[in-house]
């Protein structure tokens, strides 16, 4: 496709991914990593809530249904929307690595609309990673998991530790967080001390 970023070509010294030997494993389905989690928290009553599941090698498969409060235009999925759902797919990859990463970058192509009570079969993998820098990419496929091709979606995350929301999360949201023990086991998923 023209148009692309270098930011998002992995740089020739970038290694293949690897799965960490205590990734969850394929099929197994990964809850939500946030309640309050716009893609996937079962907190948020209009959220996407993106059912995620691990995949083989470094991959994660997902399900998004486009609710009415998904709308763009009448009987179609907003097109931010359809980019949370990728971002929020791209963004599990990180159980596979056991690693936290933030979006640094996503490049989105929408292929064909999608409408509302839709079903977008996701599937994203790690492609290259290279110091903190994960490479990944996305689809969104309509019609079942073998349908065609909705979105298309190129990204870059950043390796982060959980420091990263301490410091920058609004206080009574990181404070209420820390004092909920399953939270903080996932934190400790990612064998980080919050
Ligand atoms: C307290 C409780 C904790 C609760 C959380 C617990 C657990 C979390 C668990 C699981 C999480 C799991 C899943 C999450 C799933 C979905 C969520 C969806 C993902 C998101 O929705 S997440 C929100 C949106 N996201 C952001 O909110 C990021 C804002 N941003 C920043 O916070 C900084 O910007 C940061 C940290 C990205 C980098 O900052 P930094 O200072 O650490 O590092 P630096 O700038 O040096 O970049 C290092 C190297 O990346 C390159 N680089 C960086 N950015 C780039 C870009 N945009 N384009 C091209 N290259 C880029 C540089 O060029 C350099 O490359 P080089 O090393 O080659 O020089």
């Amino acid at each position: 496709m023209s148009g692309r970023t270098t930011a998002l070509t992995p740089p020739p010294e970038a290694g293949p991914p690897v799965r960490h030997p205590d990734a969850p494993a394929p099929g197994e389905l990964i809850g939500a990593h946030y309640e309050y989690c716009f893609g996937c928290g079962g907190g948020v009553p209009h959220g996407l809530h993106v059912e995620a599941r691990a995949g083989e090698g470094v991959s994660i498969t997902a399900e998004f249904r486009v609710k009415e409060a998904h709308q763009g235009a009448p009987g179609l999925a907003h097109g931010g929307v359809l980019a949370t759902a990728l971002d929020e797919t791209l963004g599990s990859l990180g159980w596979m690595l056991r690693v936290i990463a933030v979006t640094g970058r996503l490049e989105t192509d929408y292929l064909l609309p999608v409408p509302v009570d839709a079903v977008l079969h996701l599937r994203a993998e790690v492609t290259a990673v290279h110091g903190r820098k994960i490479y990944c990419t996305a689809t969104g496929r309509i019609g079942g998991p073998e349908g065609p091709v909705a979105v298309h979606a190129e990204a870059l995350f950043i390796e982060v530790k959980v420091d990263h929301f301490i410091e920058n999360g609004r206080p009574a949201e990181i404070q209420a967080t820390l004092a909920n023990p399953d939270q903080v086991k996932v934190a400790r998923a990612f064998e980080v001390n919050p």
